[in-house]
This record gives structure tokens, C-alpha cells and sequence, in this order.
């Protein structure tokens, strides 16, 4: 290969409506997703639903359910989709919606992914205490509150079960602009290894799920404006290729799957690697500040 050849990078996925588990694998299976409504939560549903899953889909506005819903109910071999609203802060309500469940769906959800998070960039020197408090309460809170009602049912019914947490790389590294979300995934991914231990021998599998760059048309503007301030996402990826978010549902898929039973307290990085890319002489640092567009510290 000489220097002018193009490097053919990670090779692209296969096409949308492929899968990799049989026809039906999830057939009879409720799954319920948090923010399925929405971009890499809608995109994790409509795998399980061609496999024949359920679903129930859960978030705070029905704006963003009523559409997935009906969506998703036309995946071929899905099984019934229903929705319920709930802020996932809110233990009284999580409850009821896994009554809704129950009542709706006749069982428990088999699978819970808690997909749902909160982010915002911004330089921690201007966070306020309340924009902490939502990230940290939806992204963490919210994921340990879902899952601890899901395990308390399963755990009373002596039924089993699989637990799939979505995370961020920068529960290893640190986000910088993104403090909160970073702390609260990573303490997502000590959830996932502490409740694997804990639940564990009542059969309730517990698994972390992190996405890399994978670009969908829900992304919020915040986040949208600051990809876009980096032209060409694929080059910048060791991969040349950002994700498709139908890569995050077949990993989310195989981990709640028979063949991935004996995996639990381990967290799944679906990225090509990119959270592994070090050079060895560093790009010039860029205060936060100054990458986020924000002018002097103003306090
Ligand atoms: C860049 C490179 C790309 C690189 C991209 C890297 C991505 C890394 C991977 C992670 C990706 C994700 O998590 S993506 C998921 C993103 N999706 C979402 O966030 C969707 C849901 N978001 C939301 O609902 C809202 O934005 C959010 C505020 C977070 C939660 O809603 P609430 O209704 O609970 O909160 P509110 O009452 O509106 O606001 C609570 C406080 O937060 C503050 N707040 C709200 N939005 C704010 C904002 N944009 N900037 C500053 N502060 C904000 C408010 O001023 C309030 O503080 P006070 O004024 O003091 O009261
Ligand atoms: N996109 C990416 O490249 C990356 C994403 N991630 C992670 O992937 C997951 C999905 O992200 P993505 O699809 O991009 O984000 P979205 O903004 O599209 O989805 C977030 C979802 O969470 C729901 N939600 C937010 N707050 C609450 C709440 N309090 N109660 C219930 N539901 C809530 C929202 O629905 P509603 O507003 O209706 O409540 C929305 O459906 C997140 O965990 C995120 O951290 C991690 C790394 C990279």
C-alpha cells in the first residue's frame, strides 16, 4: 500500500434490518428502554424489536414516545410497543411504571436499559449548582433508581433478568467541559460492578454499554454545535468511520442474550477505539473556555 492509497479503516456495518442473533430470540421478551424515544435509545429498541421483543418505552415527553412508538411497532417481528411518561428522578412514578408493565405487558421487563442521561457542555467555573444536580440526578440517580426497582421486582418474583447501563468513555478519563456527565457515568460504571456482585446469584445479569461518536438527528444543539466545529468526524476517528447507532443495539442485544449470560460487571466500549487514542507529542491544550466559545471567566 503506498502513501496515496486511502486506508480502508473498520470496515462499515452491515446494512440497517441485519442481525447477527436469530429471528425471534427476544420473542415473548419485554424490554423496557429509558429515553427510547429518541436517538441511540430508539435506535437499541428497534434492534431488540426485530428480534421480536416488546417493548416499553419510557421518558418524560410524549412527543418524543408517540412517534417511536408507532415506528417501532412497524419493525418487522416486533412485538407490542407501549409507552409509559416518567422522569426517572421521580422512585413513586418508576414504581407505577412498572406496574404499567405488568398490567400492560403481563410480566416483568426481562431487559431494562437505562438509556436515558442528561448532558450539557459547559466550563465547571459556570455550572451552577442545579445544572449539576439535573445531570448527576438524571444520569446517575435516575439509572440507579430504575434499576433498583427493576432488580426489587425481579428479586420478589424470583424471576431473572439483564440490566444494560449506556455510559461514556469519560467515566475513565475525566470530560473535561462535561464534568457531571463524566462523574455521573462513572458513577454509572461503579453501579454496574457493584450490582453484578450484588444480584448476581438471584440470576440478574448487570452490564455497562458505552457508545462511542455516533451521530443522530435528536443529538441536542449544545452537543450538535460542538461536533460541528470539527469538520470531517470520520477522519478524526481511528476507525475513519463514526459509529452507526445500530452498532450500539446489536452489542445492547447480544449482552441481554443466552450467549452473553456469564457476562455481567463488565462494561462494553462500542467506539473503534477511540477512547484509546494518545499521540505521543499532545495537540496544543485548548482552555475549555476557549474550545466552548465562551470569552473570559465573568463571575
Ligand atoms: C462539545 C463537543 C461535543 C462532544 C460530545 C461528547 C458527548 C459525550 C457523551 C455523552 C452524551 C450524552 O449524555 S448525550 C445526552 C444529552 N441529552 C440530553 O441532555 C437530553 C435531556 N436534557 C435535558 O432535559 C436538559 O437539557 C437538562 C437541563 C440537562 C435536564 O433538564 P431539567 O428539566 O431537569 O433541567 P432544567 O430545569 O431545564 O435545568 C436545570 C439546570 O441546568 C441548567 N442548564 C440546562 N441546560 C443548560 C445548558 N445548555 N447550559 C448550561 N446550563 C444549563 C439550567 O440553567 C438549570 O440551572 P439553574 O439555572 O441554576 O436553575
Ligand atoms: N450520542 C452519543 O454520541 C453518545 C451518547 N452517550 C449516551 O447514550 C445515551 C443516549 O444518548 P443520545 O441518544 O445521544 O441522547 P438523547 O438526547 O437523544 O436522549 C436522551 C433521552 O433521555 C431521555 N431523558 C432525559 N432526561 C430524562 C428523565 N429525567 N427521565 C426520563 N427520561 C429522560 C430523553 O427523553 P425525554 O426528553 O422525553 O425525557 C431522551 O429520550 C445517553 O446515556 C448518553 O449519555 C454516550 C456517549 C456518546
Amino acid at each position: 500500500m503506498d502513501s496515496t492509497t486511502p486506508l480502508p479503516g473498520l470496515s462499515a456495518p452491515p446494512p440497517p434490518g441485519a442481525h447477527a442473533l436469530s429471528p425471534g430470540s427476544y420473542d415473548g421478551r419485554l424490554v423496557l428502554v429509558t429515553g427510547g424515544g429518541t436517538g441511540l435509545g430508539r435506535a437499541v429498541a428497534a434492534e431488540f424489536a426485530r428480534l421480536g421483543a416488546s417493548l416499553l418505552l419510557v421518558s418524560r415527553r410524549e412527543e418524543h414516545l408517540a412517534p417511536a412508538r408507532a415506528e417501532l411497532a412497524k419493525v418487522p417481528g416486533a412485538g407490542p410497543v407501549t409507552s409509559q411518561l416518567c422522569d426517572i428522578r421521580d422512585a413513586d412514578r418508576i414504581a407505577e411504571v412498572f406496574d404499567a408493565a405488568v398490567a400492560a405487558h403481563g410480566r416483568l421487563p426481562d431487559v431494562l436499559v437505562n438509556n436515558a442521561a442528561a448532558n450539557f457542555p459547559v466550563p465547571s467555573e459556570d455550572m451552577t449548582p442545579n445544572g449539576w444536580r439535573a445531570v448527576v440526578d438524571i444520569t446517575l440517580t435516575g439509572t440507579f433508581l430504575m434499576t433498583r426497582e427493576f432488580g426489587r421486582r425481579h428479586l420478589a418474583e424470583g424471576t431473572p433478568g439483564s440490566v444494560i447501563a449506556v455510559g461514556a468513555s469519560y467515566a475513565w478519563t475525566g470530560g473535561p467541559g462535561f464534568a457531571h456527565s463524566a462523574a455521573a457515568k462513572a458513577g454509572v460504571k461503579s453501579l454496574v460492578e457493584s450490582l453484578a456482585v450484588e444480584w448476581g446469584p438471584y440470576g440478574i445479569q448487570v452490564n455497562g454499554l458505552v457508545p462511542g461518536l455516533m451521530p443522530h438527528e435528536d443529538m441536542t444543539a449544545d452537543i450538535r454545535t460542538g461536533l460541528d466545529r470539527a469538520p470531517d468526524p470520520d477522519a478524526r476517528q481511528p476507525a475513519l468511520r463514526v459509529g452507526a447507532p445500530r452498532e450500539l443495539g446489536w452489542a445492547a442485544t447480544f449482552l441481554a442474550s443466552p450467549y452473553a449470560r456469564f457476562i455481567s460487571g463488565h462494561t462494553l466500549v462500542v467506539d473503534g477505539a477511540n477512547w484509546q487514542r494518545r499521540d505521543l507529542v499532545n495537540a496544543p491544550v485548548t482552555p475549555v473556555r476557549e474550545q466552548l466559545d465562551r470569552g473570559p471567566f465573568a463571575p
